[in-house]
């Protein structure tokens, strides 16, 4: 049986950078043993949408006819860009999503680009231009694998004229994309009057630009591995150890913290907040930092975690003693107290709550140090401190008001529901939360 040849994919537009590669790729590939698929993604955004399609399949079923090894394959993309969301960035993430689906169906592990030095100059200098570290600059890799496949830019260092004569010598025919003369795109602006003038007065710029991405990149790997060194061993279930990290110097501080929240919240995190904890961290006991998303970084007996906050559902102002709306039924909600700086929640359950005619009329209140709470049923009460020790619970978990009823103390934050006033298990009943807001300053409780 004859040995099945490889296939690899490449991502065409329609465009002159694309098609030139596509046709690069055919013509080679049967004395490189290969089969070729040429994939396109109808963004259906423009107006010329299906004409490029036309143009994509037409051009390879000639080439086919040729006797060259090539299929095509396409996708119409069925979302849209939400609300308020950059149509680039949603056309970029919907292409690659598209293009992995089709590789994976069709057999091909490597996807080509048709990048070229133009595009990494363009992008480096977007990035530079966002204030990017070295992730950032390092822009575009020539060979990355992500999802399942191996995406390579064979034309990465290579001019837009080199592509521009492969196009004239082989007098290729391309769709001209009328979006990429489109002013309101930062891209465009830089690729059409900033690049130009740029290269006037520093001929070798885009050289120069690419050669930035390269050290960025080495030097991003670096870190990266340095800081997966350095990250490993402090690491625990609960979080990072803070003891170990504060030994390192401020720049391992940065980075180990940079590339440890970036696993935890699956995506970058501010320089601000980083270089802030970097400082902070070091020389604080407890404190909160707010992270996007409802979360926060939270340092406490030596352990560096990250939580949710949840958000609030409905806003009051209340000070320490006012009187709150309570629900009348068995129904779950949440009032934000601004005066208490956090959400007091409740939420329906069969056991460790109250029946709503309890919260009848409740009153909230601050601790004065006297008083007794149950934590479960045949326990005995004790003083709020000793079940605050006793469980652990962190200062900034106490923070907010004791819920009575007269002078019964039903609810403390940290603790949960005096055991002494809850319903039947069984019964569908209340139990209250308490969520603490976010801070922008450290608390050094
Ligand atoms: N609609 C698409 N379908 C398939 N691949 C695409 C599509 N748009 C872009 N690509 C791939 O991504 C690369 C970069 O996209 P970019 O938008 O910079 O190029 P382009 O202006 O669309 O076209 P070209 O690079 O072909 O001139 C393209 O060279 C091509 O390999």
């Amino acid at each position: 049986m004859p040995a099945q040849r490889a296939v690899v994919a490449v991502a065409t537009s329609g465009g002159r950078d694309s098609t030139a590669l596509l046709h690069a790729v055919s013509r080679q590939a049967r004395a490189a043993g290969l089969k070729v698929l040429a994939l396109h993604v109808h963004h259906g955004l423009q107006p010329g949408a299906d004409q490029w399609l036309a143009h994509v399949q037409a051009q390879c079923q000639r080439w086919v006819r040729q006797g060259w090894p090539l299929s095509f394959a396409f996708e119409r993309l069925k979302t849209q860009p939400s609300p308020g969301e950059s149509i680039e960035a949603w056309a970029r993430r919907e292409r690659y999503a598209a293009l992995t689906r089709m590789a994976s169906a069709h057999g091909a592990r490597h996807v080509l680009l048709a990048h070229h030095r133009g595009d990494q100059a363009e992008t480096v200098l977007l990035q530079a231009l966002r204030g990017a570290g070295p992730a950032g600059l390092a822009a575009m890799p020539q060979a990355a694998e992500r999802d399942g496949v191996i995406w390579l830019r064979p034309w990465l260092s290579q001019p837009r004229s080199a592509i521009e004569a492969y196009v004239q010598r082989w007098r290729l025919s391309y769709i001209d994309d009328d979006s990429n003369q489109d002013p309101r795109f930062d891209r465009n602006r830089l690729r059409l009057e900033v690049l130009p003038a740029l290269t006037r007065h520093f001929p070798r710029a885009e050289q120069a630009l690419s050669d930035v991405a390269q050290h960025a990149a080495a030097a991003d790997a670096f870190i990266r591995e340095s800081a997966e060194l350095l990250l490993k061993p402090m690491l625990s279930p609960r979080g990072l150890n803070a003891e170990a990290w504060c030994e390192c110097s401020s720049a391992q501080r940065f980075w180990v913290l940079r590339h440890w929240l970036t696993q935890m919240l699956h995506g970058g995190v501010s320089c601000t907040l980083l270089e802030r904890v970097t400082q902070e961290g070091a020389r604080l006991k407890q404190a909160r930092w707010p992270l996007a998303f409802g979360q926060e970084l939270r340092l406490y007996r030596g352990q560096f975690s990250v939580e949710t906050v949840q958000a609030p559902v409905v806003s009051a102002s209340t000070t320490s003693d006012e009187l709150v709306v309570w629900p009348s039924a068995v129904q779950a909600g949440a009032l934000h107290l601004p005066a208490w700086r956090g959400t007091l929640r409740w939420t329906v359950a069969m056991q460790q709550g109250v029946r709503p005619a309890m919260l009848r009329g409740a009153t909230l209140a601050a601790r004065v140090g006297r008083e007794q709470f149950q934590l479960g049923p045949g326990r005995p009460a004790r003083s709020l401190k000793k079940q605050f020790q006793a469980l652990g619970v962190p200062q900034w978990a106490r923070s907010g008001p004791l819920v009575w009823q007269g002078d019964q103390l039903l609810f403390v934050p940290g603790l949960g529901m005096d055991a002494r006033y809850q319903a039947p298990v069984g019964e569908p009943q209340l139990v209250l939360h308490w969520h603490p807001d976010s801070v922008d300053v450290p608390s050094i409780d």
